[in-house]
């Protein structure tokens, strides 16, 4: 299939390039930075470097390349930032996702798989959670793209033959399994990562936010999600598109697991013993979010292949430990 990719440069959206140009996909990528994860897209791969909000732009790239399906991924993701600075997060995500329909409207693109997030269920009346879950946001981020979501959902209404996913990911982790491509973000917030680089001796410590949580150790619990099983999901739902379907799952493996835990993994994945202080709580942090998986495994028999956090984190590993200053393009 004929498959733009926006955020192509950005670490998910860098994986899902790899992964559909490797399965046979006719892709290109389309991100407003030509730094960061810009390396890892191959050399043979069509790179545009286009903010998703330039409709004009958009719409020649879609037409000149007889796009089929967009993979939507270019967005903001961090929480905290997005108290602090809302606007932002609704001009990129919301906004941009509005001028990206409109010009896929306009080329005549009748596909899109949507990144979502389990942050539009804000804090779940129960877990593991499944979609079927009340979404109610608690930071501006998840609002982003809940609207996102409600906007595809009556977008699809008025024209019956468009399909769409939206795509509820828990937390993505892990670098490509051969060790070409790996995440790096400037700062650096995500606890894997941070962990590592502790581990690389960048960081004297890292920090575990908060040990009064009411879980059976204190500490917040996750549904961690290795980024090739997730790529490969959005590749399966593609796939699976038919005109007038409105496809929405959860992305996660469903087994919780919680900072504590994330830090033992860590130390044997690394066999570095970093040290690890208590600190308070971060605002905004759910207690605990894990997935209920299975929709999509009934309804497409997929499921993610990595289910030891270890490895997820052996891959991460390898890539920081071969690239320790990241992409070092910024
Ligand atoms: O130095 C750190 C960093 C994180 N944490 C904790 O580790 C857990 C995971 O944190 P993080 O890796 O930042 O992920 P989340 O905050 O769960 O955010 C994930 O889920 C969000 C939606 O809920 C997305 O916006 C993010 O991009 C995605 O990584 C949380 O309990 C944090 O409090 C620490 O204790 N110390």
């Amino acid at each position: 299939m004929k498959v733009l990719v926006t955020g192509g440069a950005g670490y998910i959206g860098s994986h899902a390039v790899k992964h559909l140009d490797e399965s046979g996909h006719d892709v290109i990528a389309v991100d407003n930075l030509s730094l960061g994860h810009r390396a890892a897209v191959a050399e043979h791969i069509p790179f545009y470097q286009t903010d998703i909000r330039n409709v004009a732009e958009m719409y020649e790239i879609l037409k000149d390349h007889e796009i089929e399906c967009v993979m939507h991924f270019a967005a903001f993701s961090q929480v905290g930032e997005s108290v602090g600075d809302p606007l932002k997060y609704y001009d990129n995500n919301t906004y941009g996702s509005t001028c990206l329909l409109q010009a896929m409207n306009e080329a005549g693109v009748k596909k899109l798989v949507f990144s979502s997030t389990c942050a539009t269920y804000g804090e779940p009346e129960e877990v593991p959670i499944a979609e079927t879950c009340k979404q109610n946001p608690i930071n501006p981020y998840g609002w982003s793209k809940l609207f996102v979501e409600r906007m595809l959902k009556d977008y699809a209404a008025a024209n019956k033959d468009f399909a769409y996913s939206a795509l509820r990911y828990f937390n993505v982790a892990g670098s490509a399994a051969d060790g070409k491509i790996g995440e790096d973000h400037h700062p650096e917030t995500h606890i894997i990562p941070v962990i590592l680089q502790a581990a690389l001796g960048q960081r004297d410590a890292i920090t575990i936010f908060g040990k009064d949580y009411p879980t059976p150790d204190g500490t917040c619990i996750r549904d961690y999600i290795h980024v090739e099983d997730l790529v490969d999901a959005h590749a399966v739902v593609m796939g699976a598109l038919q005109p007038g379907d409105a496809r929405i799952y959860n992305l996660g493996i469903g087994n919780g697991l919680s900072v504590k835990q994330i830090v033992d993994a860590a130390k044997k994945a690394t066999q570095i013993d970093f040290q690890v202080n208590d600190g308070d709580r971060r605002a905004g942090d759910p207690p605990m979010l894990y997935a209920n998986p299975s929709k999509i495994k009934e309804e497409l028999g997929w499921e993610a292949k990595y289910r030891d956090v270890e490895k997820i984190i052996e891959t991460a590993w390898r890539w920081f430990r071969a690239n320790p200053d990241g992409y070092n393009d910024r």
